[in-house]
C-alpha cells in the first residue's frame, strides 16, 4: 500500500469550480501537501447529459439525436449548442484571455473532430453496406469522452496557474490507434508520474478494449476511480459529493434534520447504488472492497468534516437504520399466470427477456402464480419486453404501474420492531404500501408506494425511524 490517495469529483461539485479550488484542490495546503493524490473528474454538471441523454429524464442528448436519426442534423444544431456551454465554462472560470483562448481552442479541436467523424460515418452508412447499429456504441463512447477531456484539461491548466505542478491525464484515447485494456490504459498513465511531485488530473472517461460505455455506462468515472486506486495500491480513496452522504435526500428531507452518516460498510452502499443514489457505482465498490481499500465520501463544500468512512467490516454498535433512500420512476412489472403453480422455469425466461431489453431491475417478488419485476427504464422499453412476454406465454396477463420504492437501510437492523413501525409510520401517514421486501440479511427494508408518495414516505420514514428512533427495550425472559 502507497502513501497517497486516488479521489474523484463529481459533475455537479465541479461546476462550482472556485469553491472545488478553494476546498479540495488547494485549500490550504502548503507545497508538499499538495501531491501524493491523484484526482478523477467528471464532466461538469449537464455536460454528458447533453452529449448522450438526459439521465434521469431521459430527454435526448446528441447520441440519441444521431441513433434515432429522427432528424438528420438535428444532432449537429445540439453538438454546437454543448460547445457553446463548453466555451462559456471555461469563460466564467479564466479571467485571462490566453488561457481562455486555450481551453476554448482544446474544446474547438475535440467537438469538430468528433463531428467530422459522426458526418462520415453517417455517409458511410448511406450505402447499406456500413450499419448504423453497429457503430453506435463507439459513437457514444467517442461523444461521452469529450465531456471529461473537458474538465480535466480545464482543472489542470487552472491549477497550473496557481504554481502547481499538475499534469491532464487523458485516458480518452484521443487520436491514439492503439487498443489497451483498462488496466494497459491506466498502468501505460502512471508509469512514468512521480506523485510526489506531480499532480495528475485524470479524465473520468477511460478508453479501452472492454468497451467503457458498453460495460459500465452512466457513472463510468467512479469505476476510473476505483480502477486508479486499486491499480496504483492507493491508502484511501476518497469521492467529493455535492452533500454529506446523509441520512436522506436533503433535497427531500429539511437539510436541518438529516444527519451525515459517519461510518458504514460496502453492503449499505450496493443499496444505494442500486436505488440509482450512487454513494458508488457497485462495480467500482467491488473492486475497492476486494483491496480492502477504504473509501471516504465527503462533502465538497464541509472540507474539515471528515466525511462518511465506508468499509468492509463495519457494523453499527446498536441496532438501528441508518439511510431512508429510494427511486422514482420504477414501472412494476406484473407477470401473473395460473398454470405457473408448482412448475419452475418461468422466471428463468423472463429473466432471459429482461435481459434482451436491457432493463435495469431494482427489485422483484414472486408467489405462487405471479412473478413482479420493479425495473428501471424507457416507457419504450418496457413497452418492448411487456409485448415480448405476451407473445411468448400467451395465457399470462402483463400489467405495468408506474411505482415508486422507498428503503430503509443499515449495517445493522436485526432487531424486532423496525418494520412495525416502519409500517406504522407508512400507514400514520396515510399512505398505501403497494408490496414490501426484506431478506433474511436485513440491511434493507424496501417499501414500494405509488409515485406520488414517494416524498411523504421518505420524510415519515425518516422521522421515525431515524430522527425519533430509539431501540425498544429488550424483552426479559419469563415475562408474560
Ligand atoms: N442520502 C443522501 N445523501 C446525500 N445526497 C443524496 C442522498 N440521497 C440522494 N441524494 C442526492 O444525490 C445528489 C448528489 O448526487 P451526486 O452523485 O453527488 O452528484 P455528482 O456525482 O454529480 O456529484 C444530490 O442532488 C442529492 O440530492
Ligand atoms: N459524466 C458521466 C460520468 C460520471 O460518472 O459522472 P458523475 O460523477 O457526475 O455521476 C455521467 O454523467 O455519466
Amino acid at each position: 500500500m502507497n502513501g497517497h490517495t486516488v479521489e474523484k469529483i463529481g459533475g455537479t461539485s465541479m461546476s462550482r469550480t472556485q469553491e472545488v479550488l478553494d476546498n479540495i484542490l488547494m485549500g490550504k495546503r502548503k507545497e508538499q501537501e499538495l501531491y501524493n493524490r491523484i484526482f478523477v473528474v467528471s464532466a461538469y454538471g449537464g455536460i454528458t447529459d447533453m452529449l448522450l441523454e438526459h439521465k434521469k429524464s431521459g430527454a435526448s442528448g446528441v447520441y440519441a439525436l444521431y441513433a434515432g436519426a429522427e432528424s438528420d442534423w438535428a444532432w449537429g444544431d445540439l453538438l454546437n449548442k454543448v460547445g457553446e456551454r463548453m466555451c462559456e465554462i471555461n469563460m466564467e472560470i479564466f479571467e485571462d484571455d490566453l488561457s481562455c483562448q486555450k481551453a476554448d481552442q482544446f474544446v474547438r479541436e475535440r467537438i469538430e473532430g468528433v463531428r467530422s467523424c459522426l458526418i462520415d460515418l453517417h455517409r458511410l452508412c448511406s450505402y447499406g453496406h456500413f450499419q448504423l447499429d453497429e457503430h453506435l456504441i463507439t459513437v457514444r463512447e467517442m461523444l461521452a469522452a469529450i465531456g471529461e477531456a473537458h474538465s480535466a484539461f480545464n482543472t489542470a491548466l487552472l491549477l497550473q496557474q496557481h504554481g502547481v505542478n499538475a499534469h491532464f491525464i487523458d485516458l480518452t484515447g484521443w487520436r491514439e490507434l492503439d487498443n489497451l485494456t483498462l488496466e494497459e490504459r491506466i498502468q501505460q498513465a502512471f508509469n512514468s508520474l512521480d506523485l510526489a511531485r506531480e499532480l495528475p488530473i485524470v479524465t473520468g472517461y477511460p478508453r479501452c478494449k472492454e468497451g467503457t460505455m458498453m460495460i459500465y455506462d452512466r457513472g463510468y468515472s467512479e469505476i476510473t476511480f476505483s480502477k486508479i486506486a486499486v491499480l496504483t495500491e492507493a491508502r484511501e480513496a476518497i469521492i467529493h459529493k455535492e452533500y454529506h452522504l446523509s441520512s436522506a435526500d436533503p433535497k427531500v428531507v429539511d437539510k436541518d434534520r438529516v444527519e451525515p452518516i459517519g461510518r458504514t460498510n460496502y453492503d449499505v452502499a450496493d443499496q444505494l447504488s442500486n436505488l440509482g443514489m450512487e454513494a458508488i457505482h457497485p462495480k467500482a465498490a467491488k473492486g475497492l472492497r476486494q483491496c480492502h481499500i477504504p473509501l471516504r465520501v465527503k462533502n465538497a463544500f464541509d472540507p474539515d468534516h471528515a466525511g462518511t468512512l465506508i468499509d468492509g467490516d463495519y457494523k453499527s454498535d446498536t441496532p438501528c437504520v441508518e439511510i431512508i433512500a429510494g427511486r422514482k420512476g420504477v414501472f412494476a412489472i406484473e407477470f401473473f399466470e395460473q398454470d405457473m403453480v408448482g412448475s419452475s422455469g418461468y422466471d428463468t425466461q423472463l429473466l432471459a427477456l429482461l435481459e434482451r431489453f436491457k432493463l435495469k431491475i431494482v427489485a422483484k417478488d414472486t408467489n405462487a402464480n405471479t412473478i413482479t419485476h420493479f425495473v428501471a427504464s424507457s416507457l419504450k422499453a418496457i413497452k418492448r419486453v411487456t409485448h415480448a412476454m405476451e407473445d411468448a406465454f400467451p395465457s399470462a396477463a402483463v400489467a405495468v404501474r408506474k411505482v415508486a420504492l422507498v428503503s430503509a437501510i443499515g449495517s445493522n437492523m436485526q432487531v424486532p420492531g423496525l418494520l412495525s413501525n416502519a409500517v406504522s409510520a407508512l400507514a400514520k401517514a396515510d399512505i398505501n404500501i403497494l408490496a414490501l421486501h426484506q431478506s433474511m440479511r436485513q440491511v434493507d427494508m424496501q417499501f414500494v408506494v405509488d409515485e406520488k408518495d414517494y416524498e411523504e414516505a421518505i420524510i415519515h420514514l425518516h422521522e421515525h425511524l431515524i430522527e425519533s428512533y430509539s431501540l425498544p427495550a429488550p424483552r426479559s425472559v419469563g415475562a408474560a
